[in-house]
């Protein structure tokens, strides 16, 4: 059913078939089972919502709240302004910022910078949102503070019960945070370097850091110790925070190679071994007594909305990782921009906190925009991918959700499998139902006002159940950005009235550039460029696709000690070369179509995008799970295929193939359950050689066919390298782990 109601659309005026023909390859890790099948059955079990209010089961935090007077940072000016001036409560803290007059920014006179404490030229507008005055992160904060002390920020559960704080709450810890960071000797713009799963440490410990002057840098908690070690010694650490004794365990191991690190604090469990320098969260805390708030003061007052305050490294899957410097105004300028494209109004939403906080799209997400909205953020658990998302999710009923492809196709799994165990007459239901959510939904894209005839039966029955049963129905924003997703996806989605909002960024230019929203979408576009933001496609083909070149004041300030990469990404004009290309459509929305660094480039001198081949692979093939297609400077093309396989509770792919996967082979006639049962299996083998020779059969041309391939023994993990922590295929890394096997295509 969904392949017809795929290709009656297809008739539309859309090229719906564009971008799922580019896809990166990099989304298909084995990854543990996101979705608890039983919970997914939407149609076949009336589905339990869990009637949990935005505050409702939240105890008092501890704290007298009423005994905390509200900080005044040196914005005083500032908050004087607005407290005097009559209409605070409908003027933007931007508005009253012109008023007072007041715009910190340190002298600078060009758009770059590779040094920690040298301050960039901001790529300010003389009107509209890009001549919006600059602000520090301090600043964001203090005016959301004043507006919306008592609004809870951050909840996360305790002992199985959610607990909250207000925004009043959470910056008087941030200030404790950063007078404890103060006395054990952070200096500026060194680092405070973070490593755990998502929690309110988290922010604390980095806003905190930001206070006292320093650099807040995420580090991934899959990281090897080395891997660790050159974060940690790329921007000087001074602190580490680590989340428990595994992550403490790795630092232990390098901790004599850091030459500024002067402490480490753990902000959860216990801390078995006492070691000098080794603090408790809760010591921690309360190390900073002592500092006044004048001293605080003079440090946060004492910093511009120019200069770096956080480090976003790069997940590396091009090279190594790279120090993106990031200025206050980077921050509290993007998210301002995007959040009046989504019309987030301040102290309505909530949103859950999953993704890892060290990448890009999950930091600006959960804290900054959450911190300039007044948003609250909830803490998953640290098993979120692994199983407790959904629950989560159902308790939370976020009003804006954001997912990495991976995740919505996880989701997408989930409800697959649980789909194909209903009953006859439940699957006719959902049948007729998704049929007639895709039409209805892509009537809405395209502006056309008709609904299709049993809309409104199908949402009750279908639409409005499944969104309870995924906790997504408050949700005005599902959002899915940072890695491409297949249209496949996209379509499944929307055939449950659930558009998903692509939106498109690097952590070079602070996560969104352009963005999708209600009503102003294309499925396969990432959407149109944010107000104040500009594109420029750089030597556009004949087909008017060219290099995505990105402009606004969210353009990162250089790369940590890296002046040849900064040159490269940052033109003499100041404008990022993101190394994608793209091309936009009549009504300007831009379609990605590749990553310039990833083409193939044969030996024959064909230039061949990888994406679109394995995306074909992987449709044609269902039982795969990963596959990368080789053959730069080689004669012809091979590929490397994983299979689908369970993953243990590390995230660890497993040899027991996924219950799809099973029932795959079971199609073809081969009972197995087991990934080694089927590497050399000749009927498995000749099905997935039909395969190829169908996606052959579509090849451009005879360069673009793949000669031979090779089903690996192991699945593509984060925790086993070949993954970014956006999914994202590290082809460099699969290259040189499977050197050999790669050679042996070449061999004669
Ligand atoms: N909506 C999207 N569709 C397609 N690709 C996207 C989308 N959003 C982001 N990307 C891809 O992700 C890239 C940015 O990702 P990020 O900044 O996390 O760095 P990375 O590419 O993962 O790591 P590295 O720079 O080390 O290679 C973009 O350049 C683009 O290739």
């Amino acid at each position: 059913m969904e392949k017809n109601s795929r290709s009656d659309i297809k008739g539309s005026q859309h090229h719906l078939g564009e971008k799922q023909a580019l896809q990166d390859s990099g989304g298909q890790p084995n990854g543990s089972p996101l979705i608890e099948n039983n919970s997914m059955d939407f149609i076949a079990t009336k589905v339990k919502e869990i009637n949990l209010s935005h505050d409702s089961g939240i105890t008092s935090p501890s704290g007298d709240v009423a005994a905390e007077k509200s900080r005044k940072l040196k914005t005083e000016t500032l908050s004087e302004t607005i407290s005097k001036n009559e209409e605070a409560s409908s003027k933007s803290f931007e508005e009253i910022a012109v008023d007072a007059g007041e715009v910190c920014l340190a002298p600078a006179d060009q758009y770059w910078s590779v040094t920690r404490d040298k301050a960039v030229k901001l790529r300010m507008d003389e009107s509209g949102k890009g001549a919006e005055p600059p602000l520090t992160i301090h600043q964001m904060f203090q005016w959301t503070v004043d507006n919306f002390g008592n609004h809870p920020a951050l909840c996360s559960k305790e002992k199985g019960t959610w607990v909250s704080i207000t925004y009043k709450q959470y910056q008087q810890k941030c200030r404790a945070a950063a007078k404890s960071f103060l006395k054990l000797g952070l200096e500026r713009f060194h680092g405070v370097g973070i490593l755990g799963f998502n929690s309110p440490e988290w922010f604390i410990a980095n806003i905190g850091c930001i206070m006292a002057g320093g650099l807040g840098t995420g580090i991934y908690t899959t990281n090897s110790p080395e891997a660790c070690h050159y974060v940690a010694y790329n921007c000087e650490a001074n602190v580490l925070v680590v989340e428990n004794d595994k992550q403490l365990a790795k630092i232990l191991q390098i901790k004599d190679q850091l030459p500024h690190l002067k402490a480490i604090v753990q902000y959860k469990g216990e801390v078995k071994n006492k070691m000098p320098d080794l603090y408790t969260w809760s010591e921690f805390m309360k190390l900073g007594e002592e500092v006044s708030d004048a001293q605080l003061d003079e440090v946060i007052n004492s910093q511009k909305a120019n200069e770096c305050c956080t480090l976003i490294y790069t997940s590396g899957t091009t090279g190594n990782p790279k120090g993106v410097m990031l200025s206050h105004d980077n921050i509290t300028w993007i998210t301002s921009a995007a959040g009046s494209v989504f019309n987030l109004n301040n102290g309505e939403d909530c949103l859950l906190s999953y993704l890892p906080l060290s990448h890009v799209a999950a930091q600006v997400n959960d804290m900054w925009t959450a911190l300039k909205f007044a948003a609250t953020t909830y803490f998953a658990q640290p098993d979120a991918l692994k199983g407790s998302l959904l629950t989560t999710l159902r308790e939370v009923r976020p009003t804006s959700f954001l997912g990495v492809p991976r995740v919505w196709e996880k989701i997408q799994e989930g409800m697959k499998d649980i789909g194909a165990k209903s009953s006859f007459l439940k699957k006719r239901i959902a049948s007729w139902a998704k049929e007639i959510g895709l039409q209805a939904s892509y009537n809405a894209m395209n502006n056309n006002p008709l609904v299709p005839w049993g809309f409104t039966l199908a949402d009750t029955l279908v639409f409005k159940r499944v969104r309870a049963s995924l906790g997504l129905d408050r949700c005005k924003h599902c959002f899915t950005g940072a890695a491409p997703i297949t249209k496949d996806t996209l379509d499944y989605f929307l055939s449950l009235n659930i558009p998903i909002y692509e939106l498109y960024g690097m952590s070079e230019s602070t996560a969104p550039h352009t963005v999708s929203w209600t009503g102003n979408f294309r499925v396969t576009s990432c959407g149109k460029v944010i107000p104040g933001c500009k594109t420029k496609l750089y030597k556009p083909d004949a087909d008017a696709t060219g290099e995505v070149c990105l402009w606004g004041r969210h353009i990162f300030m250089g790369y940590l000690n890296m002046p040849d990469k900064t040159s490269e990404a940052l033109d003499s004009e100041g404008w990022l070369h993101s190394g994608d290309l793209g091309k936009h459509d009549e009504n300007n929305f831009l379609y990605i179509t590749g990553r310039i660094k990833e083409l193939i480039i044969t030996a024959g001198g064909e230039n061949i995008p990888p994406v679109p081949i394995e995306e074909a692979v992987k449709e044609e093939i269902p039982i795969i799970s990963n596959a990368m297609l080789v053959g730069d400077k080689r004669k012809f093309l091979s590929m490397l295929l994983t299979v689908k396989c369970q993953v243990d509770d590390n995230g660890d792919p497993t040899d027991e193939l996924t219950a799809m996967a099973k029932q795959f082979c079971r199609q073809h006639g081969v009972m197995a359950s087991k990934v080694s049962e089927i590497t050399g299996n000749k009927q498995i083998y000749k099905v997935i050689q039909d395969g190829m020779d169908k996606v052959n059969a579509k090849a451009v041309s005879n360069a673009q066919k793949i000669q031979k391939w090779m089903l690996l023994s192991h699945d593509f993990s984060i925790t086993g390298g070949e993954l970014g922590p956006t999914m994202k295929l590290k082809r460099p890394v699969v290259a040189k782990m499977y050197k050999n096997e790669i050679d042996n295509f070449y061999e004669a």
